[in-house]
């Protein structure tokens, strides 16, 4: 069944934009952090502390697999990072499936991540002065993987229902 796919950098809006669409189309949405979190019964924060990044990459990438791989039809918002390890951004072009990059600019995505930073271990402990550098550089560099997405969906001044009407279109 069809996998709606939603990607794109930390704060540009995936769980929220996805759990919105969920409500608009009728199709169910599974956000792969949270997925991660309940298998696991741990938070990102305490896997990427108790087991280091590599593992949370290999655990996203087996959990990503399995979902698309799952019989019902589901919008699945990714981890920021997620397109960007394994051949994830290679499964965003499979058979079934609609991926679609929320793209944000630097300074919304600043504005977003100033206030709530705290629950992302990428980002959790930079002053505001750092955190634009880093994700103005980090952006740059996972462009590559996000732009291998079907379709680009530009989320600044858009509100939730802008954003989840433009996708409806992609989609008719
Ligand atoms: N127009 C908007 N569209 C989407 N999110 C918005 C909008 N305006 C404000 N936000 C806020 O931006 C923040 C980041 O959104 P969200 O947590 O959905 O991002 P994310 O892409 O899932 O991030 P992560 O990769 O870290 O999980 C939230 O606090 C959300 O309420
Ligand atoms: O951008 C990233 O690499 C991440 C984004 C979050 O969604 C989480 O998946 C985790 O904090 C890593
Ligand atoms: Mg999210």
């Amino acid at each position: 069944m069809r996998k709606i796919i939603l990607l794109g950098y930390m704060g540009c809006g995936k769980s929220t934009i996805a759990a919105a669409l969920s409500k608009s189309i009728e199709i169910p949405f599974v956000d792969l952090d949270k997925k991660i979190e309940e298998k696991t019964n741990l938070s990102i924060n305490a896997i990427f502390e108790k087991h280091g990044e590599i593992y949370f990459r290999k655990l996203e990438h087996e959990i990503f697999v399995e979902l698309l791989h799952s019989s019902e039809a589901l919008i699945i918002g990714l981890g920021g990072g997620t397109p960007c390890y394994a051949n994830n951004h290679e499964l965003l072009k499979g058979e079934g499936v609609v991926s679609i990059y929320l793209k944000a600019s630097i300074e919304t995505l600043f504005h977003r991540l100033a206030v709530n930073k705290s629950k992302r271990p990428l980002i959790a402990d930079k002053s505001e002065g750092e955190m634009k550098e880093f994700i103005a550089i980090h952006l740059f560099e996972r462009s590559f993987y996000y732009n291998q997405a079907h379709y680009k969906v530009v989320v600044d001044d858009k509100t939730i229902q802008q954003t989840v009407v433009d996708i409806m279109d992609l989609l008719a």
